[in-house]
């Protein structure tokens, strides 16, 4: 084993959740100068490459490395306005870049952090110096994921919280908007619960979420789609490009999903197993406040209680 390879697998890997053999995007418009850093990290790292800005940003898109190594002086698109530009997309903004130059002035390095860079290394490269940095970047990358994706996710039932929700759907409805595709939401809430907690208990109550959470989880969604607890016994799930109609389809499998698990419920006023009441909207945003969208499942949530709950109710607006 080289000792690139145990940097990395030996120190970063174990105990952490980060894969083996990160991923790093080298790019310089001279393919010697990828030669030399694939030398030191062809064994420890998956090494993408590319020798242009556009060519970067569409690998940073597609293949979300966890770290760039960026040459600044490059033809068509210099390596200020690459990061610029990865630093204002949200997709791809929390990939670090490390600036790789010969042009060491403080001016150059000012206007490379300013452009959202965490490091630089200056050329001639030397091996030891490089690892190093890239592997302290790599190490707090890790911890950032960590920490976001402890912030994302519901203590409870370990799907999506809230804030991921929140976070979601003003990116959806901007996306959307963009492209004049409709957004749908569901907002599920589960009938009669406060009666389940109270003949059940807390805890059972507990993993009753538990298993409607799980449910949600593994319905079969579309990679855009999002299912998370809104707060207490609501679910919602978002629905990027989706029409009411598909959007109905997909509230309809939840309903029997969670009707299929027979949760028993003997105090429902319902029926004799936990069901659960569903409102769907979708819409095609415009520049008014999403909470539009979020009012109009919320009413269509309401009419499914009014109309003897376990159903499920849909707008297009
Ligand atoms: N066990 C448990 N209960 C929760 C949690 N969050 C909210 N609840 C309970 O969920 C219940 C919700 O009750 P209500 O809002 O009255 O609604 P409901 O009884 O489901 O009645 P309908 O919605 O009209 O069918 C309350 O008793 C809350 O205490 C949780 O994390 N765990």
């Amino acid at each position: 084993m080289s000792d690139t390879h145990s940097l990395f697998s030996s120190e970063l890997a174990p105990g952490s959740a980060y894969p083996e053999r990160p991923k790093l995007l080298i790019v310089d418009d001279q393919p010697v100068n990828i030669q030399v850093l694939y030398q030191v990290f062809g064994a420890s790292c998956e090494v993408f490459m590319a020798t242009s800005g556009q060519q970067a940003l569409d690998v940073c898109r597609q293949k979300r490395p966890d770290l760039v190594l960026l040459d600044v002086v490059m033809p068509d698109m210099d390596g200020v306005e690459v990061c610029r530009k990865i630093k204002s997309e949200p997709e791809i903004s929390d990939i670090p870049v490390i600036f790789v130059t010969s042009q060491n002035s403080p001016e150059e390095e000012t206007l490379g952090l300013e452009a959202g860079a965490v490091d630089f290394i200056s050329k001639p490269i030397n091996p030891a110096v490089v690892k190093a940095r890239v592997k302290t970047h790599l190490m707090l990358k890790i911890q950032t994921d960590a920490l976001r994706e402890l912030a994302s996710v519901d203590g409870l039932t370990g799907i999506s919280n809230r804030r991921q929700f929140d976070e979601r759907i003003e990116s959806e409805w901007r996306a959307c908007r963009r492209t004049g595709q409709p957004l749908a939401m569901i907002m599920i809430d589960v009938d009669h619960f406060k009666k389940y907690n109270d003949h059940y208990g807390h805890l059972e109550g507990d993993t009753c979420l538990k298993l409607v959470a799980q449910a949600l989880k593994e319905s079969q969604w579309r990679g855009r789609d999002i299912a998370a607890r809104y707060g207490g016994e609501e679910f919602v799930c978002l629905m990027p490009e989706t029409k009411l109609e598909d959007a109905l389809k997909k509230a309809e499998a939840i309903r029997q999903r969670i009707f299929d698990l027979v949760i028993p419920h003997a105090t429902s006023d319902t029926a004799d197993r936990v069901t659960i009441s569903v409102g769907v909207a979708c819409t095609v945003p415009d520049d008014q406040d999403l909470k539009r969208l979020i009012s109009a499942a919320d009413e269509q949530l309401y009419k499914a209680k009014e109309g003897g709950r376990n159903r499920v109710e849909g707008v297009s607006t």
